[in-house]
């Protein structure tokens, strides 16, 4: 290669890495054109028809350097690009923009490079036949830009094309459907309905073409000076609008001036290379993920090197894996996640019910003491040995052993444990299992997304005097042995059952979820054990509790080496003994943030901690404004705990996501409708824009991604450094740090203003549920159709 040459391709990698490519296209193409030194002429063609050469040009080029060699595979490549190029040039001079066909040239180039591939079939070959004498004709031209000669070969291929395939009148989804389902099969009828595809969209094309040849003014530069008038229905009348290039003012009969934005078209979404995963929720970066992080990240405006490529989809695939099945990462070896098994294990404990159903169908429901009107299963079995032999296998049992199996080295190492033991603090260790890992958040198990909490099993733990709770006033007494309808007695006879090891750590697992709703551990124990029973043994049994705070002790000291979660957190709710939070013991005092209801120590105190944070009262339900203290404290509402109606919809709304109360958006995922677009102010690049009015401080979207610790921030910051494009968030005072780069939301899309130019959202850290989120929300009010620009400055909310 010269050495001219060589500093010309440096000069265009320069400009390529230090703009987006597609801006810049059109600059290199015409610098290349100039060095071949053009007559006037055909410069002025040139000028022209720049765009469309531009776009040819390079398709060719890089075609030929693809398949030096392979004459056919060229040819068949010709006809793919012809039929994309064809369609991008009919669209472009229907929408007046070179824009659109340079960046959807680009685009469709790039999907027809993964393509490689020679079409086979005899229509393709009577196709190249019949076009091989235009692309002579083409490649008589020396390589030279003939535009117009390169206009001819594209109109009259597809009318070839048109003419040698003949008609037919099926629909094209039916088509594309079939083809899609005879080449899974192999058939090489397939390629026949492709062209018969690619004929119909030829025919298409070409109406187009003749349409706007006729309709549109020929210069393509025109639009910007001359109004192109459009009849369009406005408000039920007939109007005409006037396209200026980017606003359009529409002249109403009173001659008043409106703007519209004129969105772009968007195809595809910007994944070619740079893949991301729609999220959610925000994910937590684990160790596991950590090592299965490709090494190499590709540049986002680099032509990615085919290798490179390959290995990043390679590399990339457990990630994408793990993120969409996130408690896999404790069952990934054996290929089902840990919900599909606990699945399964309740579709068991369903067949268990329903054999002890069918047991008991010969038998006279009088036998019984009671029968649970909903599960029809006995409250109380006539002896415990009956009880039994309808459960081959206790259930309770195997869940546990099921969980402990499935797990890694962050759950106790049960598989040593037996289960028939009698050792008293074995059997507690397992019902900590079950109790470790329910997550209070999500009310779910091994959610994987909060860690799991260490709370320590309070002194009093069961109150003696049955509440009429919430629950117990939602759940009627399940019969007439039900405990609402006694009196605790240790002479009762309806306590002759006795409780196991297994029945008393089961009972301690799932106390804080049913609290005193007896009639629900009933159910749990199905039948073993009656309502009257679990809550004559909450009330008189004391060793259970002991146990547990010792055993609880020990436990949190082992727990800080188990634990494989790198420390990428959220705010890590106080978790002490005592009762009473102080700069010592609590870490949200140490934090200057109020204790959440998810903190152990509401639980301890029944929700009389000092430092218990205030819930708002807003009648009017706005909560967007100073008087709301929780918006003031940068927390949204909480359903359970405000007074603001924020657990109900507006009944004056008819929209299911408009709330009474406004503080509320990132808990119910109530974003706005947003799409993302090529941008205004990004040029080249993709922009998030809404289609709905926004009010001011309304919620806009969540930032969404992964959620990864300082360090790991920096060293990622680092590897972004020469993609010159960042999809990172972070503020000097936040505890959170997030990376949108390769898993996030649409909010991922949003750009910042341009200089001197206010931002219309602002983004803010918000606490909810527990957690701290990013949230983006509207500094004024928003059209739709405007385009969501925030700052992202460190440490500036607006
Ligand atoms: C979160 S991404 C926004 C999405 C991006 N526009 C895209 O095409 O994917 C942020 C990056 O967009 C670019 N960007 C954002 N605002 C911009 C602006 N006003 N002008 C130029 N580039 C901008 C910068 O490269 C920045 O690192």
């Amino acid at each position: 290669m010269s050495q001219g040459s060589k500093d010309s391709l440096s000069q265009d990698k320069n400009l390529l890495t230090s703009q987006k490519p597609l801006n810049v296209l059109e600059k290199v193409l015409q610098r290349k054109l100039l060095a071949r030194e053009l007559s006037e002429e055909q410069r002025a063609r040139f000028e022209r028809w720049s765009p469309l050469c531009g776009f040819v040009i390079t398709v060719w080029h890089e075609i030929h350097k693809l398949s030096p060699n392979d004459a056919k595979l060229e040819e068949a490549n010709v006809l793919r690009v012809l039929y994309q190029s064809s369609f991008i040039i009919a669209d472009s001079i229907k929408y007046n923009s070179s824009a659109k066909l340079e960046s959807e040239g680009h685009a469709a180039f790039n999907s027809l490079r993964g393509l490689g591939k020679e079409i086979p079939g005899e229509t393709v070959k009577k196709i190249e036949c019949s076009l091989k004498e235009v692309y002579e004709n083409l490649l008589a031209t020396e390589r030279e830009i003939r535009a117009e000669a390169l206009w001819e070969f594209l109109s009259s291929a597809a009318k070839t094309l048109l003419e040698s395939l003949g008609e037919q009148k099926l629909r094209l989804d039916y088509l594309w459907d079939r083809r899609e389902a005879l080449e899974k099969e192999g058939v090489s009828e397939a390629d026949l309905l492709f062209y018969e595809i690619l004929k119909r969209r030829i025919r298409r094309i070409r109406e187009l073409v003749q349409y706007n040849r006729k309709t549109i003014p020929q210069r393509q530069d025109s639009f910007t000076r001359h109004e192109l008038v459009v009849p369009v229905f406005w408000q039920g009348q007939r109007i005409k609008v006037a396209f200026d290039g980017r606003f359009s003012k529409i002249h109403t009969p009173k001659d008043k001036l409106v703007f519209v934005t004129r969105m772009s078209n968007v195809q595809r979404l910007p994944s070619e290379y740079f893949t991301w995963v729609p999220l959610r929720s925000n994910y937590r970066v684990t160790h596991a993920d950590l090592k299965n992080e490709p090494i190499v990240l590709p540049l986002i405006d680099e032509q990615v090197q085919e290798d490179i490529y390959k290995k990043l989809k390679k590399s990339e695939s457990p990630m994408i894996h793990s993120e969409l099945y996130p408690e896999n990462s404790k069952g990934q070896e054996e290929g089902t996640s840990l919900s599909t098994k606990l699945f399964d294990i309740c579709n068991k404990l369903v067949s268990y019910i329903l054999k002890a159903d069918s047991n008991n169908e010969s038998e006279p429901v009088s036998s019984y003491s009671t029968v649970c009107p909903e599960t029809y299963l006995p409250r109380k079995a006539a002896s415990s040995n009956e009880a039994e032999s309808i459960f081959e296998e206790s259930y309770i049992q195997k869940i546990c052993s099921r969980l402990c199996n499935e797990s890694d080295g962050a759950m106790p190492a049960l598989d040593k444990l037996s289960l028939d033991s009698d050792d008293f603090e074995q059997m507690q260790s397992l019902g900590n299992v079950l109790r470790k890992w329910f997550c209070r958040k999500c009310y779910t198990y091994a959610c994987g997304e909060h860690l799991p909490l260490e709370v320590p099993i309070p002194e009093r733990i069961f109150s003696l005097s049955y509440e009429k709770d919430r629950t117990s006033v939602l759940c009627p007494p399940c019969g007439s042995s039900c405990f609402d309808s006694q009196e605790i007695s240790s002479q009762n006879s309806l306590c002759d059952h006795m409780w196991t090891n297994e029945d008393v750590y089961s009972f301690q697992s799932f106390w804080r979820v049913f609290g005193s709703n007896w009639c629900d551990f009933a159910t749990i124990f199905f039948g073993r054990h009656t309502c009257y029973e679990c809550a004559f043994f909450a009330e008189s049994t004391n060793v259970a509790r002991r146990k547990a705070t010792r055993k609880n002790g020990q436990r949190k000291k082992n727990q800080s080496k188990r634990n494989p979660i790198v420390a990428v957190m959220n705010h890590i709710h106080c978790c002490h003994e005592g009762e009473e939070c102080s700069s010592d013991n609590c870490s949200c005092k140490k934090s200057n943030l109020y204790c959440e209801k998810y903190c152990p120590c509401q639980i301890l105190t029944q929700g009389n901690c000092a430092r218990k944070a205030v819930y708002c009262t807003c009648r009017k339900g706005k909560c967007l404004n100073g008087q709301c203290p929780c918006f003031t404290e940068k927390r949204e509402c909480d359903p359970d705990t405000c007074l603001c109606f924020a657990n109900c919809r507006n009944p004056s709304k008819q929209k299911d996501n408009e709330f009474t109360c406004k503080n509320i958006g990132i808990r119910r995922k109530a974003h706005k409708r947003l799409v993302i677009a090529p941008s205004d102010t990004h040029k080249g690049g993709w922009g998030l824009f809404t289609l709905e009015p926004i009010e001011k401080f309304e919620f806009v979207c969540e930032y969404k991604g992964e959620l990864v610790s300082l360090e790991e921030l920096g060293r990622r910051e680092k590897s972004y450094e020469r993609a010159q494009m960042t999809f990172l968030f972070s503020r000097e005072t936040g505890e959170v740090h997030i990376d949108a780069t390769r898993k996030g939301g649409k909010s991922r899309f949003a750009n910042e203003p341009e200089k001197n130019r206010p931002p219309n959202c602002f983004s803010q850290y918000m606490r909810t549920m527990g957690d701290l989120h990013v949230g983006i929300y509207a500094a004024r009010n928003i059209q739709a159709g405007e385009e969501i620009l925030f700052k992202y400055e460190c440490g500036s909310e607006l």
